[in-house]
């Protein structure tokens, strides 16, 4: 149990839902469509009298993003609508720091995926900034995500050492990321540009839509759209048109490194180094210990200090030291709000809980599964059956994704697919094939340089850049087409 009461659960829990669910699967917090939240968007908008939408992209904790045919270039962009409560924050805030970054990004081959733009839109839920960029392809947490997605070996150390130059680059310039996690490192698409509407929906189908209905059966007003809009799925296409490159996006956080932000970093705290958990500042020592859980998520599909009980800073530290042993004795006197926060009120605050377990980062490297040799493992134990809810869980990705990715829960240990997360899982994923053992020395190696709590001991991010972990493929030509 989380020594926290969870606020994101809390909050849901005391709030009434004013929409029906859309039965589309992961969409946009629909609840948002509210005076301050999201702009309601329909297919076929189109803004700043150049830009018409054609599809979706895909939704985050303040934006949807559209995918958008810019009438006056004749290109393909992205649109992230941000939500109208946090529009002038973001065109405030940062905007040195965001210029600097274009600048940064503008130079060829920088790995970051910088805006062409960004302008506003008056709608009924506010003012809404509308930032334009490149279209690029899934994310690293899509593709690498738990037991519904994994990346190859190989695409996983080539995507963990581009992110790793994106930020060397970024360090360079003296900027910080602020916020570098696998939801802001996404794969590139090879020339989107070539592909006309109609060849867009050939290859991923047209928009699927559900009407949005209210709990109450009223009709929503003007601050809601008519329907929702289905993500477009890269990998539901037969042809594979993601680039085994990535780039690194999102610099809403960023500031010069000589002027950390005083709050604490809006990034996941399972992301979190930990001198920032205490309230220290965040500086480049703490997007390399981003970075490491990156690597770590690239590689074995889920976060080092990632669980369904990190929340807060506090959580995050609990996990963290549970894995590294303790925290230096300064960092132990600082105290937590019940919502994990650090504080310097004693009468707010308490100390981090003991940990009463521990498990260790060798472990955690040496354990990370990969795919079977054809999606099956047979151990000769007869097991029962696992009815899928959803039974286009099981079926792998289409051939052309073979060399890139791979669906865990597409295979099948001895008569039963991998499926969820039960005492059962845990055993079957015993089953599975290891990474292999010399690997695993060299990531171990890379990651306990990483995850040291003293910043200034840490490896910065040029010296991982020479790291062996990611050159084991020296040599070794990429698969036919990359
Ligand atoms: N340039 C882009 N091209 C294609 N898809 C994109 C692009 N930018 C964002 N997306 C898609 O939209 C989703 C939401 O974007 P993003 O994470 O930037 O939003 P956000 O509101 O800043 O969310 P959060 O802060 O919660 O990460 C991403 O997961 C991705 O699927």
């Amino acid at each position: 149990m989380s020594p926290f009461p969870s606020p994101s659960l809390s909050a849901a829990s005391s709030t009434a839902f004013r929409f029906l669910p859309a039965g589309l699967g992961d969409t946009e917090d629909l609840e948002r469509y509210a005076p301050g939240g999201l702009h309601p968007v329909s297919l076929g908008d189109v803004y700043d009298e150049r830009y018409r939408v054609v599809h979706k992209l895909g939704a985050g904790g303040f934006s949807t993003v559209w995918l958008a045919r810019d009438e006056a270039e004749q290109r393909w962009v992205a649109l992230k609508i941000v939500v109208a409560d946090h529009s002038a924050a973001i065109e405030t805030k940062h905007v040195a720091n965001q210029q600097a970054a274009l600048r940064c990004g503008s130079q060829a081959d920088s790995k970051l995926a910088v805006e062409y733009r960004r302008f506003t839109i008056d709608g009924p839920n506010g003012r809404h900034l509308c930032l334009v960029l490149p279209v690029l392809g899934p994310s690293a947490s899509q593709l690498s995500c738990f037991l519904d997605s994994r990346i190859t070996p190989r695409l996983a150390r080539k995507a963990a050492y581009q992110a790793a130059q994106a930020l060397a680059n970024l360090h360079a310039q003296g900027l910080c990321h602020g916020d570098m996690t696998t939801a802001n490192i996404a794969f590139g698409l090879s020339d989107i540009d070539r592909y006309t509407e109609d060849h867009l929906f050939n290859l991923f189908g047209t928009p699927e839509t559900a009407p949005l209905e209210t709990e109450s059966g009223e009709e929503p007003g003007p601050e809601a759209p008519p329907f929702i809009v289905k993500p477009l799925d890269f990998l539901a296409s037969e042809e594979n048109i993601i680039r085994w490159d990535v780039q690194l996006l999102d610099f809403d956080q960023s500031f010069p490194t000589s002027s950390p932000p005083e709050d604490m970093l809006g990034t996941p705290p399972e992301f979190l180094a930990p001198e920032v958990a205490v309230g220290l500042s965040a500086s480049p020592a703490s997007d390399v210990w981003a970075l490491g859980c990156s690597i770590f998520r690239l590689r074995s599909g889920q976060g080092p200090f990632s669980s369904i009980e990190v929340w807060s800073p506090g959580e995050a530290l609990v996990i963290i030291v549970r894995t590294l042993g303790n925290l230096p004795d300064e960092w132990q006197r600082v105290l937590f709000d019940h919502q994990g926060q650090p504080t310097r009120d004693h009468e707010k605050g308490t100390p981090l809980p003991e940990s009463t377990d521990s498990r260790s980062l060798r472990d955690l490297v040496y354990n990370i599964y990969d795919k079977p040799e054809n999606g099956i493992v047979e151990t000769g134990k007869i097991r029962p059956g696992y009815q899928a809810w959803d039974e286009a869980e099981n079926v792998p990705y289409p051939p052309s994704f073979a060399d890139m990715a791979w669906k865990p829960k597409a295979t099948k240990i001895d008569n039963v697919y991998l499926h969820g997360y039960d005492d059962e899982t845990d055993e079957l994923l015993k089953a599975m094939p290891k990474i292999p053992e010399t690997e695993a020395a060299l990531l171990h190696d890379l990651l306990s340089k990483v995850f040291v709590y003293d910043p200034a001991e840490r490896i910065t991010v040029e010296e991982m850049l020479s790291h062996s972990w990611f050159h084991m493929d020296r040599g070794d030509p990429l698969p036919h087409g990359h």
